[in-house]
């Protein structure tokens, strides 16, 4: 199951425990990510000049990029209140509209997995983001009747896995849409030397930069990769991480030097012993793994993606000569893909598969 892998960069509950202590709580511990954090840098400045509540956020990108943190991270800043809720959690009109109601002038409330609204509460966020102000029924049967409330101004920071979920309606009322991107092997072993300095883990710059290099481009997964390694060297190594002690850990985990696991090596094979290497449906792929869709398009594909080891085509998914090469295999001759061919993460029109949402 996808939620045992070492790799999975969905949070555990060990990362929530730990999380309190290492997630960064200014801009400058949020390392990475330059241009977001250059932009916010600015919008925040100047809604605090002017005295306004900041423009309405919405935050995309895969799981255990940070969102959640980079919303924290901006509330801070404003230094407001940060109200943290979730779409699937604001069951009713009445939920949403006593959060909003209990909001002080220019708070954050954070809406996390925004594309999971219902219709009926979506309903009474556009006028709560567009004016700052509500309607509510009162009373029931013929007696019933409406009345608007006065909001005060607040800012909402929506975050999602999937911006392409998201409704019209809803997408443009966000002033500020910023999309996070994968980390970079430096930016992570940043991220590691802070985590292991926090934690108090000996972690040489090697033993960091061999951790951040196996970590998917996620700060989340290097977080927790570290805390396995640091349990490996504290048996094996007199608790010292090097590049040495950290490669043996990774062994021991089965991640491999790109930072893959067995499930995604399992689905690279998948494509080029059963499907000759593409395309398939991701429909199908998702069946022959016994993983839901929505976990391959959120969590397993999107590094293989960018990294293009998988290819999104018209027709569906293809293994590119980037991913015969990593399993040992020779690529089929016809098979004619190249990194060049692979597609934006987001740009999903091009598979008919998508067209479901
Ligand atoms: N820019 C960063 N610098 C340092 N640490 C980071 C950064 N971004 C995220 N982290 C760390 O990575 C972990 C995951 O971040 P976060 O929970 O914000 O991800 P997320 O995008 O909200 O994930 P999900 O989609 O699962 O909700 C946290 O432990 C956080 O401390
Ligand atoms: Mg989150």
């Amino acid at each position: 199951m996808t939620e045992d892998r070492i790799i999975a960069a969905a949070a555990t509950r060990e990362d929530d425990a730990i999380e309190a202590s290492i997630r960064p709580k200014r801009l400058d511990e949020y390392l990475g990510q330059q241009p977001v954090r250059e932009q916010l840098s600015i919008y925040i400045e100047a809604a605090k000049r002017r005295g306004e509540a900041l423009d309405h956020i919405l935050i995309f990108g895969p799981p255990g990029l940070g969102k959640t943190t980079l919303s924290h991270v901006i509330a801070n800043e404003l230094g407001v209140n940060l109200r943290v809720t979730s779409g699937p959690v604001i069951e009713k009109a009445g939920d949403l509209a006593a959060l909003l109601t209990n909001l002080q002038p220019h708070d954050v409330l954070f809406i996390d997995e925004i594309h999971r609204l219902s219709p009926v509460v979506e309903e009474v966020l556009y006028p709560a983001m567009e004016d700052f102000q509500i309607d509510i029924m009162i009373g029931e049967g013929p007696a019933a009747r409406s009345i608007k409330l006065d909001l005060p101004p607040f800012t909402l920071i929506g975050a999602t896995t999937r911006a392409g979920l998201l409704t019209a309606p809803l997408r443009d009322r966000f002033g500020i849409v910023q999309r996070l991107e994968f980390y970079s092997a430096e930016e992570l072993t940043r991220i590691v030397r802070r985590s292991a300095k926090i934690l108090g883990i000996d972690c040489a710059a090697d033993g960091a930069d061999e951790i951040a290099r196996r970590s998917r481009g996620t700060p989340r997964i290097a977080n927790r990769l570290l805390r396995r390694v640091r349990d490996f060297a504290q048996v094996r190594a007199a608790g010292h991480i090097d590049h040495d002690v950290a490669k043996a850990a990774m062994l021991m985990l089965k991640v491999d030097p790109e930072g893959f696991d067995e499930l995604d090596r399992r689905l690279l094979n998948l494509i080029i012993e059963n499907f000759d290497g593409g395309p398939v449906g991701v429909e199908s792929l998702a069946a022959a793994l016994s993983e839901e869709r929505g976990t391959l398009e959120d969590v397993i594909e999107p590094y293989l993606i960018q990294q293009g080891f998988l290819v999104r085509t018209a027709r569906g998914r293809m293994a590119s000569h980037k991913a015969y090469r990593h399993l040992g295999l020779r690529p089929r001759k016809d098979s004619g893909l190249g990194i060049g061919d692979s597609q934006s993460l987001f740009d999903s029109e091009a598979d008919p598969g998508d067209q479901v949402r």
